[in-house]
C-alpha cells in the first residue's frame, strides 16, 4: 500500500489555511505550521481558525504545530504561505528541517523589496534547491471562496512539468481544478502585479468611479504586466490565462480582496496611514508595488498604472491629481 502524500504548510493565514484544506480534501496529509500556540490548538481540537477563516469547519487529515521541525517531516511537498516580505527571514530558519527531496511550493503573490526577485527566486537562494524543485500556485483563489469548496481554477507552475504533474494531483478536488504550466516567471508576475492593478482599481472605485474605468485599468494593467513579462523572458500567453486575466478579474471584482479593500479605502480618501490601521491582512500590492516599479526601470518597461499605484500610495500624490496626469500622457496606438 502506498502511503499518503504529506505535505506542510508554513503560514495559517486565510490563503496557506485554506490551500491545506484543498491539499487535505484531495487526500494528502496536511500540517500546518503557524506561529501562535491557540491557532494550532484551535486547528487540531476545534477544527477552526477562527482568525483567518470564522465559520470554516477544517477537514481531520489537516491538524497544525508551532514546530517548524515537526512541520517538515517527511513532506513531499513543503508550501510557503507567508507574507513575501518575510519570507527570505523566515525561510533561513526553516531550509536546514526541510525533508530531503521536498519539492517547494510558494502560495506567494509578491515581489521582494530592494532585490527585486520573485518569490521562487528567493526560495532557490535560500533553501539552496534546483528550479525543478519549487513550484508555484496562483490564478483566481479568493482563500474564502476556495475554503467555502466553492469552484475555481487554479495554475501549478514549475520548470519541471513533471513535478507539476505531481503537484496538480495532490491538489486536484472536485471544486479545486489546477492546470500545469512551466512558465515560472509569467505565472509569479501575473500574480504579484494582478495586486497592483487590484489597488488601481480599488482606488478608482473608492474615488466613485464605473465600469468603463475598471475595464480599461484592467486591460491596461494587463498589457503593462504583459510588457514586463515579455521583457524578463514570460510567454506573454500565461498572461491571458488564470495567472494573468483570471485572478486580475477576481481581484478587481471582489470586496474579499485585501489589495482591492486597501485601494477602496484610500479612494474614499483615508490616509496611508488610516487604510493600514484597517487592514487586518496582508495586502501584498501596497509594498510589491515599488519592486514591480523597480523591475520595470530594470527591465526598460513602461508601467504607467503602477508608477501611478506607488505615486499615489508612497508619495502621497492626490488621486484625483494622479487620475489626470496617468489620462493626460501622451496618445499611442493599444499595442505599444
Ligand atoms: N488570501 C487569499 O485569498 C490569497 C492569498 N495569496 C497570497 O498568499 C500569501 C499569504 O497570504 P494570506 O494567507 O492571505 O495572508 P494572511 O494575512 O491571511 O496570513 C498571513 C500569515 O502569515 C503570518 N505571518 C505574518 N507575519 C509573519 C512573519 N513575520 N513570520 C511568519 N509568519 C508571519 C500571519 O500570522 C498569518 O498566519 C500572500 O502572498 C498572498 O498574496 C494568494 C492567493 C489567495
Ligand atoms: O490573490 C488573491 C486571489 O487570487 C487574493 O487577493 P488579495 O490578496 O487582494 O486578497
Amino acid at each position: 500500500m502506498t502511503r499518503p502524500v504529506k505535505a506542510a504548510v508554513y503560514g495559517t493565514g486565510s490563503w496557506g489555511t485554506a490551500f491545506g484544506m484543498v491539499l487535505a480534501d484531495a487526500g494528502c496529509e496536511v500540517t500546518l505550521w503557524g506561529r501562535r500556540r491557540e491557532l494550532a490548538d484551535a486547528v487540531n481540537h476545534d477544527r477552526a481558525n477562527p482568525d483567518y477563516l470564522p465559520g470554516v469547519e477544517l477537514p481531520e487529515n489537516l491538524r497544525a504545530t508551532t514546530d517548524p521541525a515537526e512541520a517538515a517531516d517527511g513532506a513531499d511537498f513543503t508550501v510557503l504561505a507567508v507574507p513575501s516580505q518575510t519570507l527570505r527571514g523566515n525561510l533561513a530558519a526553516w531550509a536546514p528541517l526541510l525533508a530531503p527531496d521536498t519539492v517547494l511550493v510558494s502560495l506567494m503573490k509578491g515581489i521582494e523589496l530592494g532585490s527585486a526577485k520573485r518569490m521562487s527566486e528567493v526560495v532557490e537562494e535560500v533553501a539552496k534547491v534546483p528550479a525543478e524543485r519549487i513550484a508555484v500556485v496562483t490564478g483566481p483563489n479568493l482563500a474564502r471562496e476556495i475554503a467555502a469548496r466553492q469552484p475555481a481554477a487554479a495554475v501549478v507552475a514549475c520548470a519541471d512539468e513533471a513535478v507539476a504533474r505531481r503537484l496538480q494531483t495532490a491538489c486536484h478536488t472536485p471544486y479545486f481544478r489546477p492546470y500545469t504550466n512551466t512558465d515560472v516567471v509569467g505565472c509569479e508576475l501575473g500574480g504579484a502585479v494582478k495586486n497592483v492593478i487590484g489597488l488601481a482599481v480599488g482606488i478608482a472605485d473608492g474615488m466613485g468611479l464605473g465600469d468603463n474605468t475598471k475595464g480599461s485599468l484592467i486591460t491596461r494593467g494587463l498589457a503593462e504586466t504583459t510588457r514586463l513579462g515579455l521583457a524578463m523572458g514570460a510567454d506573454p500567453l500565461t498572461f491571458s490565462g488564470l495567472a494573468g486575466l483570471g485572478d486580475l478579474v477576481a481581484t478587481c471584482s471582489s470586496p474579499l480582496s485585501r489589495n482591492h479593500t486597501f485601494g477602496t479605502n484610500l479612494g474614499r480618501g483615508m490616509t496611508l496611514e488610516e487604510t493600514i490601521a484597517v487592514t487586518r491582512q496582508t495586502a501584498e500590492g501596497v509594498k510589491s508595488c515599488q519592486s514591480v516599479a523597480d523591475l520595470a526601470r530594470r527591465y526598460g518597461v513602461d508601467m504607467p498604472i503602477t508608477d501611478t499605484v506607488v505615486d499615489i500610495v508612497h508619495h502621497g500624490k492626490p488621486t484625483l491629481v494622479a487620475l489626470k496626469d496617468l489620462m493626460g500622457r501622451s496618445a499611442k496606438p493599444e499595442r505599444r
